[in-house]
């Protein structure tokens, strides 16, 4: 797959730079007020009672800050964080080998949590409930059962698509957060909070144009950025200024509702081969030379979003409201 600026999935850069820029606390977490309301509550509770907190399960789109709020979450409640994904435990010894070295009160946090194998979920149930594990020892008729006590510990589980994940698994968490788009006025305060950290001076207009072609993603907001201020560097005088952040992004080709080509390719592609629509997910991958899952994983989640595509029974249909970003006339 085509790198794409506007990715919502973490590059090498990205990865290297998130971390000094998650917020450590609650407070600092820009936007997610209800998420952030409720969190505050839980938390506050669980410390007056000197118990960990529940477990937690954080869903919604990639980049919104799913792991920065795990981190949030450890350091509020002064404990240590633990890392791991899904597809990283592929058997219930793995899963064993991290949960016995948890220290009290720990958040386990596991991301892409819906790529567990399900025996290791299986040995999840009672580490979630009871603190407890169930290891069969030895093989045939010789196996038998042992019980293993852990310290007890809050796993925060975050995944992409709350609907792949075991009725039984999503359960056993006791919060449940959605996180949502973020707004551009949400954005531009994360933006203008990253250029500080990166001491480089940004114009307010410049800050909300940024935001307003990151796709309600704080991690496209960060990258859009990190290459704008490329541009203010080389071109300008160090200053991100609204001129120089839009011919910065005309450059990078993202537009100002923060499309890139290959969206305006599958668009257009539809427009004018099919007269918007309805249109098969097949036919739509075959005519664009893209794999179907990843138009529905990675292109539509946002065109759904700002109501450039629609799906039918029949198939995708683009909306008046596409044609008129094109400049198009909408087909009777
Ligand atoms: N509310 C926020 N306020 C400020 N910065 C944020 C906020 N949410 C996310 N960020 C920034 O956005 C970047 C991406 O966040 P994070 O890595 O937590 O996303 P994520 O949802 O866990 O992504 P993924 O699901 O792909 O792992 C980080 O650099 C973080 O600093």
């Amino acid at each position: 797959m085509e790198e794409r600026l506007i990715s919502s999935a973490a590059d090498y850069d990205d990865a290297s730079l998130e971390y000094s820029l998650r917020p450590k606390q609650l407070r600092e977490y820009i936007g997610q007020q209800k998420v952030k309301e409720n969190l505050t509550v839980f938390i506050e509770a669980a410390k007056m009672r000197g118990e960990t907190l529940d477990h937690v399960l954080l869903y919604g789109p990639p980049g919104l800050g799913k792991t920065t709020l795990a981190a949030i979450i450890a350091n509020e409640m002064g404990v240590q964080l633990r890392t791991t994904a899904g597809p990283a435990i592929e058997r219930p010894g793995d899963l064993a080998a991290i949960l016995t070295t948890l220290e009290p009160g720990d958040v386990l946090f596991i991301d892409e949590i819906h790529r567990l194998p399900r025996a290791v979920e299986e040995v999840l149930y009672p580490a979630m409930e009871d603190f407890c594990l169930d290891i069969v020892i030895g093989k045939g008729p010789a196996a038998r059962s042992v019980r293993l006590d852990l310290p007890p510990f809050t796993l925060v589980g975050a995944t992409t698509r709350s609907g792949a994940l075991s009725a039984p698994l999503r359960d056993r968490f006791g919060v449940l957060s959605r996180l949502e788009y973020y707004t551009s006025e949400e954005l531009a305060h994360i933006v203008k909070r990253t250029a500080h950290i990166f001491a480089v001076e940004i114009e307010e207009e410049a800050a909300f144009e940024i935001a307003r072609r990151s796709r309600g993603t704080p991690r496209i907001a960060n990258r859009l950025l990190r290459r704008v201020r490329d541009f203010a560097q080389v071109r300008g005088n160090g200053t991100i200024t609204f001129i120089l952040a839009n011919e910065a992004l005309e450059q990078l080709q993202v537009d100002r509702l923060g499309l890139d080509h290959l969206d305006h390719k599958l668009l257009k592609s539809m427009m004018e081969k099919f007269r918007g629509g309805p249109v098969g997910l097949e036919t739509i991958a075959a005519t664009i030379g893209e794999e179907a899952q990843t138009i529905e994983d990675v292109y539509e989640p946002y065109l759904l979003q700002i109501g450039f595509l629609q799906r039918t029974p029949r198939g995708r249909i683009v909306t008046p409201l596409a044609y008129n970003h094109f400049g198009l006339e909408v087909p009777r």
